[in-house]
């Protein structure tokens, strides 16, 4: 028998007032899947992302978190999830190996806590206050508290958001590493090339909608991904959408300035399929 979904979101929505954070969401993920979810500021992650966590209600729909509904959830069913939200809110004045030690208490079978410092790359920082660490090591801290406790789904609320790229690499393996173990894992991020780095399927939401959802080579529809021939010669600057660019560009007769054969990546789907919906100010 298939494993049920590890989530379930059916028509979520939630209102603040008047205003519609999300708007009637509905996606599945998988068990042992990397999901993405992508789009703007105010786009409405957070706040779905939330009421997976069990930390806000929906005002309607469903949603689902390990066969649980999160707003319903007890103990047990928490330990068993990993959340690294987006604001960091470690106790400073604690070290590093203090705090990971001190969240790996509170589950049942938790990571070795030296192990999970060295997995987000702060062996050498195990002994300092968290306070005295840069943005992106304290970044690392989150992560480390994410894992420790060995989730069956890990919610990553904008992971990396001040990384340097090679941190943001190195980040990327071990999440790799920890998918690798059978982790389910919501990823939300503004960083595209992360999304294709990671997860396996994307949702795309803006204004509370989600605008496509599917694998992430696929999103957008594979017109959407048809690669694109440009060039210039004497009567200007041509381009051509073909899935046979080779031909195309052996057709072009003459030789061409500033040839070049482009396939559109996940940031060109993107900004195409949320240039048609309203920034979030106008949107208030
Ligand atoms: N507690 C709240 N009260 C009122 N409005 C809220 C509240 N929390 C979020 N919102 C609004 O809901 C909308 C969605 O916000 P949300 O934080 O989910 O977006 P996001 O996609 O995570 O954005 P970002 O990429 O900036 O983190 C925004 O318009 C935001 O202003």
């Amino acid at each position: 028998m298939e494993q049920a979904p590890a989530v379930v979101v059916d028509r979520l929505t939630k209102r603040y007032g008047a205003r519609t954070a999300v708007d009637g969401v509905s996606f599945e993920i998988a068990r042992g899947e990397t999901f993405a979810l992508l789009g703007p500021n105010g786009a409405g992650k957070s706040t779905t992302v939330e009421m997976l966590e069990g930390f806000r209600t929906p005002t309607s729909g469903t949603a689902s978190v390990l066969g649980v509904d999160p707003a319903r959830a007890d103990r047990a069913w928490r330990s068993r999830i990993g959340v690294v939200l987006q604001t960091t809110g470690q106790a400073g004045a604690l070290t590093v190996r203090e705090v990971v030690a001190h969240f790996a208490r509170i589950f049942p079978d938790a990571r070795d806590v030296d192990e999970t410092i060295e997995a987000v790359g702060l062996t050498e920082h195990a002994g300092r206050r968290v306070a005295k660490l840069s943005g992106g090591q304290q970044r690392r801290v989150d992560v480390a508290l994410g894992i420790i406790g060995r989730p069956e789904v890990l919610f990553l609320d904008e992971p990396t958001t001040g990384f340097d790229p090679q941190a943001r690499r190195a980040f990327w393996d071990l999440i790799r590493g920890v998918a690798a173990d059978g982790t389910t894992i919501l990823l939300t991020t503004h960083y595209l090339e992360e999304a294709e780095q990671l997860a396996d399927r994307a949702g795309i939401i803006a204004g509370g909608r989600l605008l496509a959802l599917d694998a992430v080579a696929r999103i957008g529809g594979a017109a959407a991904r048809t690669p694109i021939v440009r060039w210039t010669d004497a009567g200007g600057r041509h381009e051509v959408r073909t899935d046979e660019p080779a031909a195309v560009v052996r057709a072009i007769a003459g030789e061409p300035a500033d040839l070049e054969v482009v396939r559109p990546s996940l940031e060109d789907v993107y900004l195409s399929l949320i240039a048609d919906t309203e920034p979030e100010e106008a949107a208030a």
